[in-house]
């Protein structure tokens, strides 16, 4: 017996991903709706209501609306939006985000896939805390840059319409109350929101995520080290998720958005000065791959008890 799997929103930019990812699985069969039809109510209810298991690559109230139209107690939901990622009911899909945590998405019915920048911040604090390295109340500063594609199809429209891209670098989240923040705060175990200087390069995908620290502050003044080791002791043995060896990020000159290219990996790293006392923490992952659609199918793999790495881009 086969898996059904219907993708709402299955025609834009992650629900296209994630299309590709389940292409030549036989043990998932793909409920679909004709591009003309992808707001049709009727059909999308009965697509919904005959999945064993929905993705919603949809807008935030399109996502919500998808949820109330599901009137069985079976089908299993896996949202990529941001409506869900901090509601009561919901499992926050990311398996490597504590021990235990996998066990916790494989018995939920309601899983809320991560927003881009969380899965980068997440990665490289949510270990430090646990380890207690990181106080919970360290005012902590997490900045990068996005690929475009990271605005679905209306930034993507505007980055290659006929004018051409609109700037090469933009900083936004301006006004400072991003809507990752909720997640990135309740995730991480920080006590405070983290402050979020996010940006858009001219580049169709990838993200670069970092946390600069002021070790020498830090209580216990960890060096780079210290850092590196709780990252590599959290994410041994991942598949997905890898931390770059001292010795390799010693020898770098720089890192750039591309880091990791078009795969689901998400690739962490240390750069630090012992004698400074400080530390550039380095997330590097695809905006659709671990980002939304990797991300996506390796919950999907994980609720449905199949292998957790099957279709990802490794
Ligand atoms: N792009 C990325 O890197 C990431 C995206 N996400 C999230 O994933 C979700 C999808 O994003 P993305 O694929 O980029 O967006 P796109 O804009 O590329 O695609 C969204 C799709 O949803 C359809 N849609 C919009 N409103 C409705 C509606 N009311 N009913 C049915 N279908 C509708 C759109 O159709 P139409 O063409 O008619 O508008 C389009 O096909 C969003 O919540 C986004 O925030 C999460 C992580 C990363
Ligand atoms: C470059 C860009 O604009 N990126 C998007 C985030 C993409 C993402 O993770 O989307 P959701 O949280 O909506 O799922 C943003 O910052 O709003």
């Amino acid at each position: 017996m086969t898996t059904k799997i219907f993708i709402d929103g299955g025609h834009g930019t992650t629900g296209i991903e994630i299309a590709d990812r389940l292409a030549d699985r036989p043990e998932l069969s793909l409920i679909t709706v004709d591009e003309k039809d992808r707001r049709n109510m009727a059909a999308r209810r009965d697509a919904l209501n005959a999945a064993d298991i929905v993705i919603l690559c949809l807008p935030d109230d399109a996502a919500r609306e998808s949820v109330s139209m599901i009137d069985n107690d079976n089908t299993r939901v896996i949202d990529a939006s941001t409506a869900h990622r901090v509601a009561d009911g919901w499992t926050y899909g990311f398996p490597e985000l504590e021990p235990g945590h996998r066990e916790r998405l494989a018995n939920s019915r309601f899983v809320a896939n991560p927003g881009c920048w969380p899965t980068g911040f997440l990665g490289l604090v949510r270990p430090l805390v646990l380890a207690g390295l990181l106080p919970a109340d360290w005012p902590v500063t997490v900045s990068g840059a996005s690929g475009y594609s990271g605005g679905g199809k209306a930034m993507i429209a505007e980055y290659e319409g006929a004018e051409g891209a609109p700037t090469a670098f933009r900083a936004y989240g301006l006004s400072l109350a991003h809507k990752h923040v909720p997640e990135m705060t309740r995730y991480s175990g920080l006590a405070h929101p983290p402050l979020f200087a996010p940006a858009v390069a001219n580049a169709y995908r990838g993200m670069l995520v970092e946390v600069p620290l002021q070790l020498r502050a830090m209580p216990g003044t960890p060096s780079p080290a210290d850092i590196h080791a709780a990252l590599a002791a959290a994410y041994a043995g991942s598949p997905i998720v890898g931390v770059t060896p001292l010795a390799d990020s010693e020898a770098m000159a720089q890192i750039e958005v591309e880091h990791v290219g078009a795969t689901d990996r998400l690739s962490l790293s240390v750069f630090g000065n012992a004698q400074s006392g400080q530390a550039r923490l380095v997330a590097t992952l695809d905006n659709l791959g671990k980002g939304a659609a990797g991300a996506a199918v390796q919950n999907l793999n994980i609720l449905a008890g199949l292998p957790e790495t099957a279709g990802l881009r490794l």
